[in-house]
Formats: structure tokens, sequence, C-alpha cells
């Protein structure tokens, strides 16, 4: 699949955003359709490395006017204490009837479309890094004035590597917590099962062989097999068999109830962010 998109500003390019343009790079993106932004110019100059136009606001105060100009997509990329400052200091500069679509947790619509002119449109976005080896799932929210252009456009931009799930922006938070956040989730359980390997005796060479060849396999044979993970489960188990009590201490560790909290974790701090 090849990607086009209109003239796009990307302002701050860090992890989140720099794996979003990773995996539109790799859809076929032609790079002289961005334009991006960082604050440190060694990592400007990363990007120019690599063939794309990008300035840094450390060494150019107008980078992010500049880039806005004429764009008729900007990705906001910055942290979410920065979004409304980047917005002020844009906001005269963008193009009318242009596409803003920010990546930013805890960071509403509603104080962004405050802060951009009439006709400009607002989506929020809430991609995960695995977008940049195309794997992305990515939740979607359009603003008051987003009508259907602007979340395709948006939207575009995601599933180029990856799938979109768009939802109410009351939603946006718990999404973040489950697919946002959830890589960190599984690395902690890779980075935990390998050593939980390497204490049985193992090399961590061998460990991570055994730990991610086995997450990796039981991921594509859960999409493979068309079956739920529960059935998929009970075929390893064999009854009377090793699994069955291994299973049976994971299942004491709650894992449900322990992951319902670490996701009401996420949203009572996204929650924070946003009236802070
Ligand atoms: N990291 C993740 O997995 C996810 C992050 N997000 C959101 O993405 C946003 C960025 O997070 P990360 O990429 O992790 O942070 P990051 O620190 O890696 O990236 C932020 C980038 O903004 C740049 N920057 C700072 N001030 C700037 C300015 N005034 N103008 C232009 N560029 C500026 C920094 O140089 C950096 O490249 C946050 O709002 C976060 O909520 C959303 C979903 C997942
Ligand atoms: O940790 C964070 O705040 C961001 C939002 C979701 C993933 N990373």
């Amino acid at each position: 699949m090849t990607i086009a998109l209109p003239r796009t500003a990307m302002l701050g390019v860090g992890s989140m955003s720099g794996s979003v343009l990773e995996g539109l790079l790799a859809a076929g993106l032609d790079p002289t359709t961005v334009t991006l932004t960082t604050r440190s110019e060694q990592s400007a100059a990363a990007w120019r490395e690599r063939g794309l136009d990008a300035t840094a606001t450390e060494t150019d105060p107008d980078a992010n006017r500049e880039a806005v100009r004429g764009a008729g997509l900007v990705v906001l990329g910055v942290k979410p204490y920065l979004v409304g400052e980047v917005l002020d200091e844009v906001a005269a500069s963008l193009h009318p009837g242009a596409v803003v679509v920010s990546v930013a947790v805890g960071t509403t619509l509603a104080s962004m479309e405050a802060r951009v002119p009439a006709g400009v449109r607002v989506v929020r976005a809430l991609p995960n890094t695995p977008i940049g080896v195309g794997h992305g799932v990515t939740g979607v929210s359009a603003g008051t004035t987003a009508d259907a252009e602007a979340v395709a456009l948006a939207s575009s931009v995601f599933t180029a590597s990856g799938q979109v799930i768009e939802v109410p922006e009351a939603q946006l938070d718990a999404l973040s917590a489950v697919s946002g956040s959830g890589p960190a989730y599984v690395f902690l359980l890779v980075e935990q099962w390998q050593q939980a390997a390497e204490a049985l005796g193992f090399t961590p060479e061998q460990a991570a062989t055994m730990v991610q060849g086995t997450i990796r396999g039981a991921v594509e044979l859960i999409a493979a097999s068309g079956l739920e993970p529960a059935d998929l489960r009970r075929a390893v188990t064999s009854p009377k068999g090793t699994t069955e009590r291994a299973v049976a201490v994971l299942q004491d560790a709650d894992l449900a109830g322990t992951f319902t909290r670490a996701s009401r974790a996420a949203i009572a701090r996204a929650e924070e962010i946003a009236a802070s």
C-alpha cells in the first residue's frame, strides 16, 4: 500500500510521532511531503540525514511556524504540557482548513479547539509505538468541527501502518490505557519472563529466543487459527499435565484484576494531565 498525504507538518517528532513517521515512510509516503521539527538540533540532523526536511526549535525559533505554513495536515507529537504552547505559537500561521492531529494523552479536543482559528479542524489520536513496524493500534476521536473528510485524513496517517478504532473522546483515555501504554506492559512481561528463564539456567540469548519466539508464535497462532485465546490455552493445557499446574499459579495472581487496576491508574493520570 502506498500512502499520499497533503503537505504535512509534524511538530515534535520524538519517540511516538517518530514511530508514526517510520510507519508512513515504510508505507511508501514520499518523504518530501513532510516537514518536521524537534527541539534538539541533533535529532533534526538525524532526520535530515535520511532526506527529510527537519528543523530544530533550539536553533530556529521559527521552526514550528515555518513548518505549518501551507500544510494541510499538522501532527503534534510534543508532550501534553507543551500542546497548548505549541498551538498558540503556530495558530496564526495555520492554513485555513488545515487538519490538526494531536497524539498527546490527556489534552482535550476542547482545549485545542479553543486555540486554533475557525476553520481549522482538530482530531485526537492515541497511537502506539509498534506503528513504526506496521503493527500500530490507534484510537481516533473527532473534534466538534472535524468533518468526515478530516477524520478520514487523520485516520489515514495511522491506517498506513496498523489498525484504527474511532471512539468518542470520553473513551480515549481508556483506549490509551489499553493499547497506547500496552506495548510497555508487553515489554515488562518479556523482561520478567526472560529473567525467570535465566533463573532456570538458560543464557540471556536462549531466554530471549524462548520467550520472544513463544510470544510471537502464540500471537500468530491466535490470528491464523481464528480460535479464541481460551480455546488455544486449553489445547496446550493437558488435563493433569504440567501446564495446568503453571496456569493455576498464574491465575492465582489475578491477572485480569491487575490489568484493570493498572488501566485505572493510567486513566487517572490522564485525567490529572487534562486538569493541569
Ligand atoms: N510514547 C508513546 O508510546 C506514546 C506517546 N503518546 C503521546 O505522544 C507525545 C510525545 O511523547 P513521546 O514521543 O514519548 O515524547 P518524546 O519526548 O520522545 O517526543 C517529544 C518530542 O517533542 C520535541 N519537542 C519538545 N518541545 C518542542 C517544541 N517546542 N517544538 C517542537 N518540538 C518539540 C522533543 O524534542 C521530542 O522530539 C505525548 O504527548 C504522549 O502523550 C501517545 C501515545 C503513545
Ligand atoms: O506514558 C504516556 O504518557 C504515553 C501515553 C500512552 C503511552 N505513552
